[in-house]
C-alpha cells in the first residue's frame, strides 16, 4: 500500500512523513510520495526532505518519490497537508474565511487531479484547514465515502487526554469523542465518555466531578474568555499561560492549549501529524475501526428534526474503503442544540465554494 503526503515539507507535512517512516507505517516495499509545488521553495525542499529521510532511516524506509504536478500523484491513501495556516503569531486571529479563500484553490487543484487521473479507490485523509471545506470539495469530487478530514480524531484524542489528566489516569483508559467543527466549535461529547476499569455510577460520579455544573450552552462563552485571559497572560509571561490552562476544566483545555500552542509560535504539528497517522494506519490496516472525523454527510444524521447534508465531525468507521458507517449515539441536549448550530455554521461557511447553496437547501 502506498501513501502520498501533498504539503511534505510544510511543518504539518514533514511531521507526517518522518512518523509514517519512523514508526514503521510502510514496509520497505510500499512507497511513500512527498508532493509539492513545481514553483517555489518546496519544489527543491522536496527533493531534500526525501533525501533527508533515506538518510536517518535507511533500513526500513519505504521507496520515497517526489511528485511537483498533482496529476503525477498515486497512492492507496492520499494526504492532504499543503495550504496557508493561520493563528501562529501572538494576537493574530484564525479567520476561517480567509484561510478557506486561500486553499480551496488548493483543494480543488488535488480533487480535479485525483479524479482525473487518480485509481478511482484512494482515500483522502484531509488535514488542511479549513478541513470542512476540503472534505466538501475533495469529497464531491471523488465520493463522500471517500474523503475524512481528521480534525474531529485530533480533537477526539485531546479531549481523551485532557478528561484522563483530571481523572489521574491515562489517555488509553479514556473514550468518547469531540466532533463538529476543528476549531472553536467543536463539540464535546460528555454523554460518550467512558473509563476503563470504572462502573457506570463511578464513571457518572468521576464526569460530574471533573466537569463540574456547566452544560455546553455556555462553552462558547467560556472559550472566547479564557483565549482573553491566555492573551493577557502570555504578554507577561508563557509559562503562565500555560499554567493557567491547566486550572481550567477539561472541555476548556480542549480547545484553549492548542490556541495557546499555536500562538506561542510552536504549532500543532507533531500532534497533527499522529492524529493524521492513526487514520492512515486505519486505512491500510484492512479492519473496520471507529474514529472520529469530519465527512461529507448525505441525511444519515438528523440534527433539531432535520437531516444533515453536508460536512460534519462525527463518530464513523473506517475501513480500507473509506468511511462506511455514521456511529452518532443518543445526545444529551446540550450537545444536541450545539451540533445543530455547528452544522448550520459549516454548512454556510462552506456554500461560497460549493454548488450546494444556501443552508435550506443543504440542511432540510
Ligand atoms: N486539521 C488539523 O488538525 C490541523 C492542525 C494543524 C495544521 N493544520 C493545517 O495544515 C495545513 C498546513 O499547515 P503547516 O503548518 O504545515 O503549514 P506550512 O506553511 O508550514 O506548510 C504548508 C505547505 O504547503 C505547501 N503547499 C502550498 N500549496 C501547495 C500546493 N498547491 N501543492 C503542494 N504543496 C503546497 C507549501 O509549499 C508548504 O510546504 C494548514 O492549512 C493548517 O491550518 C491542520
Amino acid at each position: 500500500m502506498d501513501v502520498a503526503v501533498v504539503g511534505a515539507t510544510g511543518d504539518v507535512g514533514r511531521q507526517i512523513c518522518t512518523q509514517l517512516v519512523e514508526r514503521r507505517v510502510l514496509p520497505p516495499t510500499s512507497r511513500l510520495q512527498l508532493v509539492g509545488r513545481p514553483d517555489g521553495r518546496s519544489s527543491r525542499a522536496t527533493y531534500g526532505l526525501a533525501a533527508d529521510l533515506v538518510d536517518a532511516y535507511d533500513e526500513h524506509a519505504p521507496l520515497l518519490d517526489v511528485a511537483l504536478d498533482p496529476a503525477d500523484v498515486v497512492a492507496d491513501v492520499v494526504v492532504v497537508a499543503a495550504g496557508r495556516t493561520a493563528g501562529t503569531r501572538p494576537g493574530e486571529s484564525v479567520d476561517r474565511h480567509a484561510l478557506a479563500a486561500d486553499n480551496a484553490q488548493v483543494f480543488a487543484t488535488y480533487a480535479d487531479a485525483l479524479a482525473r487521473h487518480g485509481s478511482g479507490r484512494e482515500v483522502v485523509v484531509v488535514v488542511s484547514n479549513p478541513v470542512e471545506l476540503g472534505v466538501a470539495l475533495l469529497g464531491d469530487a471523488l465520493g463522500r465515502h471517500r474523503v475524512i478530514g481528521m480534525g474531529a480524531w485530533l480533537d477526539t484524542l485531546r479531549f481523551r487526554r485532557e478528561v484522563a489528566a483530571s481523572i489521574g489516569v491515562r489517555r488509553h483508559r479514556v473514550g468518547g469523542f469531540a466532533v463538529g467543527q476543528h476549531g472553536d466549535d467543536l463539540v464535546p461529547l460528555w454523554s460518550t465518555v467512558r473509563i476503563a476499569g470504572l462502573d457506570v455510577a463511578e464513571r457518572r460520579a468521576e464526569v460530574a466531578r471533573v466537569r463540574g455544573p456547566r452544560t455546553l450552552a455556555t462553552y462558547a462563552d467560556e472559550i472566547g474568555a479564557a483565549k482573553r485571559a491566555l492573551s493577557t497572560a502570555a504578554v507577561q509571561d508563557l509559562a503562565e499561560a500555560f499554567r493557567l490552562v491547566d486550572t481550567w476544566p477539561p472541555d476548556v483545555r480542549l480547545a484553549a492549549r492548542p490556541w495557546m500552542t499555536q500562538q506561542s509560535g510552536a504549532k500543532t504539528a507533531a500532534g497533527t501529524a499522529s492524529a493524521t497517522i492513526d487514520l492512515v494506519e486505519t486505512v491500510l490496516d484492512g479492519r473496520d475501526t471507529v474514529v472520529a472525523g469530519q465527512v461529507l454527510l448525505d441525511g444519515e444524521v438528523t440534527l433539531a428534526g432535520a437531516h444533515v447534508h453536508g460536512v460534519l465531525g462525527v463518530p464513523v468507521v473506517l475501513g480500507p474503503e473509506g468511511w462506511t458507517q455514521v456511529l452518532l449515539p443518543a445526545l444529551a441536549d446540550d450537545e444536541h442544540e450545539r451540533l445543530a448550530a455547528v452544522a448550520r455554521r459549516i454548512t454556510a461557511a462552506v456554500a461560497p465554494w460549493t454548488e450546494r447553496g444556501s443552508d435550506e437547501e443543504v440542511t432540510r
